[in-house]
């Protein structure tokens, strides 16, 4: 993998940042693909307008940069409120939570991103505030001590996460709505990737869009990453247009895999096939032998890579296919003898 080339965006950029922004749909008909998430969502929040109530507090979970944040900002516009937004690491004592929320207007949306990682006594305040719009605060020390009652505005939690496993049950049973965003297919990349350079005044071939496409892991924030890399091939190379000859060449320079599969995506399919002789293999042995959590690897990774053919699950752990082999250049018949029979 590139090394100036952080495909997963672990570390985002303030330019990154902006561009993203930029990028950002702001309504739901500018939201392309999650068509059952899409849907659903719309209904609540028409529902919720029609009765001037706050709509149901909504966990949306899923692996990273596939539209969290950004649905999120388009409940709010479409609701037509306030929008604040805040994160779980941020929010380390109810002081900071209680001033948030005491600082909501009526049906306003408070965003809570990775909200797994929110404080044990954080979450506790939360609950009241969800349930009963009602937060107690502590005021004063020592013997005078005491605490008050506050009543705060109705309003909507949207809380996301990528690591939903990681909810407590008392959190998770809160949230009326509970949703789950997944991989993208490549149609629905090329409409993002097409979009995108729209709004940047790139022109794209349809060919360069299916190329960029298959390689973005899935995932809209890294299609439009790459349009972005891409673009600055397609200016200093080319002609300004994104050809697919352009795609390829700079694809082909940025080191991306043929698959849109990263570093960790590699190592996983290199320790079930060199080190585990296929599988199948746990996932927790999976992780420990990457040196990754358990979890993570399980709600994050392994999706895309069953989804694409490249693990599959069975009563007995994790299994590597033909196509894992292949792609990584491994003969799976003289690589390993047992796994012989098991491609059908
Ligand atoms: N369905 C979509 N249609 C168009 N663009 C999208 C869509 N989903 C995401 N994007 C784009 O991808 C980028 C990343 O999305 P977003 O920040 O909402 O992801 P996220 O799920 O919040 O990620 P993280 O878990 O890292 O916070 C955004 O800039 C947005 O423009
Ligand atoms: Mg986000």
């Amino acid at each position: 993998m590139n090394e100036d080339f952080d495909i997963r965006q672990q570390t985002v950029s303030p330019a990154e940042k902006e561009f993203e922004k930029a990028l950002r749909p702001l309504k739901f008909s500018d939201f392309s693909g999650q068509n059952g998430v899409v849907d659903n969502l719309e209904v609540f929040v028409e529902a919720a307008k029609y009765r001037g109530e706050p709509l149901d507090h909504t966990l949306l979970h899923g692996p990273p940069g596939l539209g969290k944040t950004t649905l999120s900002n388009i409940i709010a516009n479409e609701l037509g409120v306030g929008f604040k937004i805040t994160s779980g690491p941020v929010l380390d004592k109810p002081g900071d939570l209680a001033g948030i929320l005491t600082s909501l207007e009526p049906n306003d949306v408070l965003f809570i991103d990775e909200i797994h990682r929110l404080s044990p006594v954080v979450e506790e305040y939360l609950y009241s505030a969800m349930e009963d719009y009602r937060i107690d605060i502590m005021i004063d020390k020592g013997p005078s001590a005491r605490s008050i009652q506050i009543d705060l505005n109705p309003f909507t939690l949207v809380g996301a996460t990528t690591r939903s496993g990681l909810l407590t049950a008392p959190l998770r049973a809160r949230f009326g709505i509970n949703l789950h965003l997944e991989y993208y297919d490549p149609e629905t990349l090329q409409k993002i990737i097409k979009r995108s350079a729209m709004l940047l005044q790139v022109p794209i071939e349809d060919e360069a869009a299916v190329e960029i496409s298959r390689r973005s892991r899935g995932t809209p924030r890294i299609a439009n990453s790459l349009l972005r890399r891409v673009r600055d091939f397609a200016q200093v190379k080319g002609n300004g247009t994104i050809t697919f000859d352009i795609a390829q060449m700079a694809l082909k320079a940025l080191n991306i895999d043929q698959y849109g599969l990263d570093e960790i995506d590699n190592k996983i399919l290199t320790t079930i096939i060199d080190k585990f002789r296929g599988g199948p293999v746990g996932v927790s042995t999976i992780a420990t032998a990457i040196g990754e959590d358990g979890g993570t690897v399980e709600e994050v990774y392994e999706p895309f890579l069953i989804m694409e053919g490249f693990i599959k699950r069975t009563p007995r752990g994790r299994m590597a296919t033909k196509l894992a082999y292949e792609h990584l250049g491994r003969n799976p018949y003289t690589s390993n003898i047992m796994q012989g029979d098991l491609f059908e």
